[in-house]
């Protein structure tokens, strides 16, 4: 019996719906109704509803929390609504998941968190719609979130699918985690890796180098030199008032570009390469780097909207960088042996990023994948096609599926073996960083990881063109 037929009629209260909670809502809706990115719409439905500061904390850490817990929590509603997920009508579904997110992993009171939702219930549902939400959510309440953990552990089908279910993954990522940590003989951090992509990352800075300075109460990352976090404050504002030459930007990309530009020292007149550079981070940091060494970049970028991304981006930096709209596959043809280094920051799953991309996790499958690797493949030719000889290329993903990362890499050796080798990617960092990284597996490459460097988990490759 479920939980709405044990209890009968509700009588939910009549309370007004919390702007923060209708904006949370309305987000997750538009994410699964069509495919929105949360990361980019909730800023400009805060903005829309015009939240205070504390609303706007709470409609994101509401939305985001939902978001990556949501497979955990479709197991938790199942159970105390006796029926799959997939027989709910969705945007009540929705409703339920922001309700048992509140219930299950904040200090939100109880009546609150029910009241509340039953009043957005009653905006998108019907009337028996209302009452069935008050039902699961005052049963979902009716145990602790240890108990409930214990429930959902004791359902299911095998090991895997309890880790999945427990740290809300899909199995089959959790299963390719797995493997890349095996790949560095640290399965044993499985764990503590899936509880760190359900953790909200801090908000990091980079200042650019030789174009801005971090402020005076800045706290240096443990590992970029130009990288930084501010206590208090508001970091947009700093971006603001710097004219964009302090950013927002992960550490780990931010090793990933300096891995390029610092592997040597730059000669006067190098020309560089950012192959697959929107929305163009990693543009500016590699812009700011060139200009400081003498060298020159081009940026490409295929989709014409990125590439207005990455025009804005290099915008700041007083260096002129064509921002070309090529595919990057045809780029090896057209412009062949044209350039001294080249970052190859290629399109991928992005499931390096989940904690800061909470809705990407339930997006992709391991389709894919195989696209992707494909893709992948086809960048890495033409890029080592448009290397001179000599020259340094850097394979960089956000994702640590080996698919993507180390079997790439190991079938560009095997099909260019008598022009590409390796490079001793994880010296290199070691060098670069202001602290010892605590990096594992082959030292060609460096695989980081957020829940033990508290960067996105960003793969980096240097492969070097021999000299003719
Ligand atoms: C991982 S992102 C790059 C991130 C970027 N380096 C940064 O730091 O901001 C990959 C980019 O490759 C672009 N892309 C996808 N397919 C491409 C292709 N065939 N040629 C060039 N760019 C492509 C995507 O639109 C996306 O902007």
């Amino acid at each position: 019996m479920s939980a709405q037929q044990r209890r009968g009629p509700s009588r939910p209260q009549h309370t007004a719906v919390q702007p923060a909670r209708r904006v949370a809502l309305d987000v997750l809706t538009a994410v699964r109704e069509s495919d929105a990115y949360a990361n980019l719409l909730l800023p400009t439905r805060i903005a829309r509803a015009a939240l205070s500061t504390a609303d706007a904390a709470l409609a994101t850490e509401l939305t985001y929390g939902t978001l990556r817990m949501q497979g955990y929590y479709d197991r938790v509603i199942a159970i105390a609504a006796g029926r799959p997920v997939d027989r709910i009508d969705p945007p009540l579904l929705d409703v339920l998941r922001l309700g048992a997110h509140q219930l299950l992993s904040t200090r939100v009171a109880a009546h609150a968190a029910v009241n509340e939702s039953v009043g957005l219930a009653r905006e998108v549902g019907s009337r028996s719609g209302t009452g069935f939400v008050n039902g699961v959510l005052r049963e979902i309440g009716r145990h602790t979130p240890e108990e409930w953990r214990d429930q959902v552990a004791s359902r299911a089908k095998n090991e895997d699918d309890r880790i999945a279910a427990l740290a809300s993954h899909p199995v089959w990522v959790v299963r390719a985690l797995r493997r890349s940590l095996e790949a560095e003989g640290r399965v044993e951090e499985l764990e503590e890796l899936l509880k760190a992509d359900n953790t909200a990352p801090r908000v990091n800075l980079i200042a650019l180098p030789g174009l801005a300075s971090e402020p005076d109460d800045a706290r240096p990352d443990r590992f970029s030199p130009p990288g930084f976090t501010v206590g208090g404050g508001d970091p947009q504002g700093l971006v603001e008032e710097s004219g964009g030459r302090i950013r927002v930007q992960d550490e780990g990309s931010q090793l990933a570009a300096l891995a390029l530009t610092r592997a040597q020292p730059v000669l006067e007149g190098e020309r560089w390469l950012d192959l697959c550079a929107g929305p163009g981070g990693k543009a500016a940091l590699l812009a700011a780097e060139a200009l400081a060494g003498g060298a020159t970049l081009v940026a490409n970028e295929l989709v014409p909207a990125r590439a207005e991304l990455v025009r804005r981006a290099l915008a700041p930096v007083p260096l002129d960088v064509p921002v070309w709209e090529l595919d990057g596959v045809v780029v090896g043809t057209e412009h062949p042996e044209a350039f001294d280094r080249i970052l190859l920051d290629a399109p991928c799953t992005g499931l390096g990023a989940l904690r800061r991309r909470p809705e990407a996790r339930w997006r992709k499958t391991p389709r894919d994948v195989a696209e992707l690797t494909t893709l992948q493949t086809a960048l890495l030719d033409s890029a080592i096609a448009a290397l001179k000889p000599g020259g340094l290329l850097a394979y960089v993903t956000c994702s640590p599926h080996l698919g993507e990362t180390r079997g790439i890499v190991a079938s560009a050796l095997e099909r260019h073996g008598d022009v590409l080798e390796q490079e001793a990617t994880a010296e290199t960092v070691q060098a670069l960083a202001n602290e010892r990284l605590d990096l594992a597996g082959d030292p060609a490459t460096v695989q980081l990881w957020p829940h033990r460097h508290t960067t996105d988990a960003m793969f980096i490759a240097l492969l070097r063109k021999r000299a003719a």
